[in-house]
């Protein structure tokens, strides 16, 4: 039967406390066990005298308490003899195993209490200093030992307990370590041991026995479940994850964050349940459903063009998906599936024309100018040989751009006349040319000819040019006005077609024997322009692309912008643009000049009947001598049978004036329109002529008459199969027409009036 030293310790005896360090043992010691005083001598001679004096202590101690103190002081004589005299460690097993607890809480009092309470009652002889420093060590002790802490706390095994010294401790284990530190060195036990060098030297031996069996103990303990509520697991926030460093929420913010979603909406929960996994880790959306799944079509800005039906159309096709800075190539696609547009392979890709084009026969090549016959003398002996000089003072930081002198003349320049250098020259577009094409090849070519459905041949683009990029040299035999005639009396006479064009020094281009540019035909709206440099000193001809660029397989037109001589042959243009004029060449003039001759012929009609009116009113003004009277004066004043037949008269005038007027303008407009009408016949005929042969020679011929224009202007001559002195003297008005066109645009001379050339292209119609 357990008793207590102290009314406390009895009451901690019977709980589960911690502080229970001095409860007595549960032995069944017939002694102890007895709760009357000892009967005998031996009895009382056994117990310890100073177990008397203690009794007395107590006694003397309790007495105020009342009671109860009194029957503790009843059944001092019951106290266990072993445990006070620090002996009970040594007692058998059996009497202190009567289960875990028992045992772990015998251990306790068998390292701490018993041992120094015994230790203390064999040292000290006065009760009341015992008594205090019984109570002040037994403290000291429970202090020192930090044995307060439940040994429930402590780590489960030394690896959790090594976990303690890890640099990231959460707070409990650093209070645990600061704990430690202090049950070592804290100065507590310092005072604590000075209290036991007053004790003896088999007190001491006790202490320290049980000292090393509390380590003892306390490292069995470190492997128990009492060290529960310590984190079990080790606290890692930071983990590296495939190259990344991957930050975990501490706890506290993490319960925080799971309090809030429990309160949120079921939507989001059902949401988030979606996007993750069992283990946390948000579900890679791609894997199932692509790489492109989640994104928003593109902002189709393409559409912002059409409008109404249209645009409710292409929402049938797919329904609007705005944003999108940059759509993704998925989008780009349902753009071409919607919208539609013309693609085109590159020629490298894709050749353009399948083999077996025909191909015209009677078409001999040549790739540079020739001149024939005396057109090389001529042109050295000209005068104006040597005006073909010109140099630019480009620097190379500039280089040759739109200012360089050479370029505005059109001029090339050339290691002689540039002063920017090659490197930093772009003003060399026919030596730029030959080194495109010196690979040979389609693509450097870049041209080609094809047969077009109603327009004879043509010529198309193998690739693409930018804008203003030289494309195709215009080259043919250079010859003189009398070589032109000879040969289109002669040599052409059998001819369909003929290509002759204008070219410089009353020198004509007989391109015949010539580059492929003689196959390009005419467009009201043409992607090209045919131009004419000077190349060292020497005038070519060159077709370069327009102010926009082209691609490949675009055929290739320029405006051949022929004046006529006559109306009377015109040929239908088939160019089929938007802006066709209707014929080749430029719109007639007369066209124009019917709107404004009735415009005019009214303007006139009107001015004559006014003249008139103001003659017969102010001839009478003027017989009269007076000032002219207002009408309301005149009426009050004149009311008489002369002012009256006056004004008759002069009625009688002005309906004859309105009469004469409108005699005038009527036919003014009849002869206006009879002039359309005309032209139209005029052009009926020859659009009738064009599918009868033989045909009426057609002789066009225009001076350039724009000096900055870079454009050729075409003089256009039909072959003809009619009578050969028809033709013959056809042939000769349209070489007197060029040659006297060329003289005239030479008279006026400037460099920039070269930069068109006249083209005089003689052709059959091969319908
Ligand atoms: C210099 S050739 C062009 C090549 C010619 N198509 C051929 O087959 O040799 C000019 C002739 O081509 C035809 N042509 C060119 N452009 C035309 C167009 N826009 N409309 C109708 N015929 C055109 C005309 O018959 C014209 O006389």
């Amino acid at each position: 039967m357990a008793t207590s030293l102290h009314p406390e310790a009895t009451r901690a005896s019977s709980s589960d406390s911690t502080n229970s360090v001095i409860t007595v043992d549960a032995s069944p010691n017939t002694q102890s066990s007895s709760s009357t005083p000892p009967t005998s001598i031996g009895d009382s001679v056994s117990e310890s005298s100073t177990v008397v004096k203690l009794e007395d202590a107590l006694t003397t101690q309790a007495q105020p308490s009342g009671g109860r103190s009194r029957r503790a002081r009843a059944s001092v004589g019951t106290y266990n003899v072993k445990v006070l005299s620090g002996t009970a460690i040594h007692a058998p097993k059996k009497y202190s195993r009567n289960n875990g607890e028992a045992d772990t809480q015998t251990r306790r009092r068998t390292i701490s209490g018993d041992t120094l309470v015994g230790a203390l009652e064999l040292s000290n002889s006065s009760t009341e200093t015992f008594q205090k420093n019984a109570n002040q060590l037994v403290h000291d002790g429970i202090d020192a030992l930090d044995l307060e802490w439940s040994v429930k706390k402590l780590p489960k095994s030394r690896s959790q307990i090594s976990l303690g010294s890890s640099p990231k401790r959460t707070t409990k284990q650093k209070d645990l370590a600061r704990r430690k530190s202090t049950r070592s060195a804290g100065d507590k036990v310092e005072n604590f041991t000075k209290k036991l060098s007053v004790l003896g030297k088999r007190g001491r031996e006790n202490f320290e026995s049980g000292l090393a069996k509390a380590k003892r103990e306390l490292r069995n303990l470190a492997d128990t479940n009492e060290y529960a509520k310590i984190d079990l697991k080790p606290v890692v926030l930071e983990v590296w994850s495939r190259g990344k460093l991957v930050t975990q929420e501490p706890p506290k913010k993490k319960k925080k964050k799971e309090e809030e979603e429990v309160t949120a909406p079921k939507v989001e929960e059902t949401k988030q349940v979606d996007k993750k996994k069992a283990g946390g880790r948000k579900e890679k959306v791609w894997l199932t459903k692509g790489l492109y799944a989640g994104q928003e079509g593109t902002n189709f800005d393409y559409w912002s063009s059409n409008k109404g039906k249209e645009r409710e159309r292409l929402q049938d096709i797919a329904p609007y998906r705005p944003n999108g800075i940059l759509p993704m190539p998925m989008w780009h696609g349902q753009r071409l599936l919607q919208i539609g547009r013309d693609f085109k392979l590159p020629f490298d890709v894709c050749s353009p024309l399948p083999p077996g084009q025909p191909k015209p026969d009677e078409w001999r090549k040549t790739s540079s100018n020739r001149f024939v016959g005396e057109a090389a003398a001529m042109w050295k002996k000209s005068s104006l040989f040597d005006s073909f000089s010109s140099k630019c003072v480009c620097t190379p930081e500039v280089g040759c751009d739109d200012n360089c002198q050479n370029r505005i003349m059109l001029y090339e320049c050339d290691d002689t006349n540039c002063a920017a250098g090659r490197e930093h020259c772009s003003n060399r577009a026919f030596a730029d040319l030959q080194e495109r094409r010196r690979g040979g090849g389609k693509y450097r070519i870049g041209v080609e000819v094809i047969k077009t459905a109603d327009r004879g041949y043509g010529v198309r683009s193998n690739r693409c040019f930018e804008p203003h990029q030289i494309i195709v040299e215009y080259t043919g035999e250079i010859i003189t006005e009398e070589e032109c005639d000879r040969r289109m009396n002669e040599d052409y006479k059998d001819n369909d077609c003929y290509y002759l064009m204008s070219f410089d020094q009353n020198m004509i281009i007989d391109a015949t024997k010539g580059s492929i540019a003689r196959f390009v035909n005419h467009s009201c709206n043409p992607n090209c322009r045919m131009v004419k440099w000077i190349v060292g000193g020497k005038p070519r001809m060159a077709l370069f692309a327009g102010d926009k660029p082209i691609m490949t397989g675009d055929e290739l037109t320029y405006d051949y912008n022929f004046d006529p001589f006559s109306a009377k042959n015109v040929q239908e243009c088939r160019c089929g643009s938007d802006n066709c004029r209707g014929v080749l060449g430029p719109r007639p003039k007369d066209q124009k000049v019917v709107k404004e001759s009735i415009k005019e012929a009214v303007k006139a009609g009107v001015k004559a009947g006014k003249r008139k009116l103001k003659e017969l009113l102010g001839g009478e003004n003027e017989d009269s001598d007076e000032k002219t009277p207002s009408p309301k004066k005149r009426k009050t004043k004149d009311a008489k049978g002369i002012k009256r037949s006056t004004s008759s008269v002069n009625m009688k005038v002005a309906k004859d004036a309105a009469k004469a007027i409108k005699k005038s303008v009527s036919a003014r407009v009849l002869n206006a329109r009879q002039a359309a009408t005309s032209r139209r016949v005029a052009k009926k005929v020859t659009k009738t002529s064009k599918t009868t042969k033989p045909r009426i020679v057609k002789t066009y011929g225009k001076r350039q008459t724009k000096l900055s224009s870079r454009n050729s202007s075409l003089t256009l001559v039909e072959g003809d199969k009619s009578p050969r002195n028809g033709a013959r003297s056809g042939r000769k008005s349209m070489a007197k027409n060029v040659a006297k066109s060329m003289r005239g645009g030479r008279a006026r001379t400037a460099p920039k009036a070269t930069g068109g050339g006249t083209i005089r292209v003689v052709t059959g119609n091969e319908d």
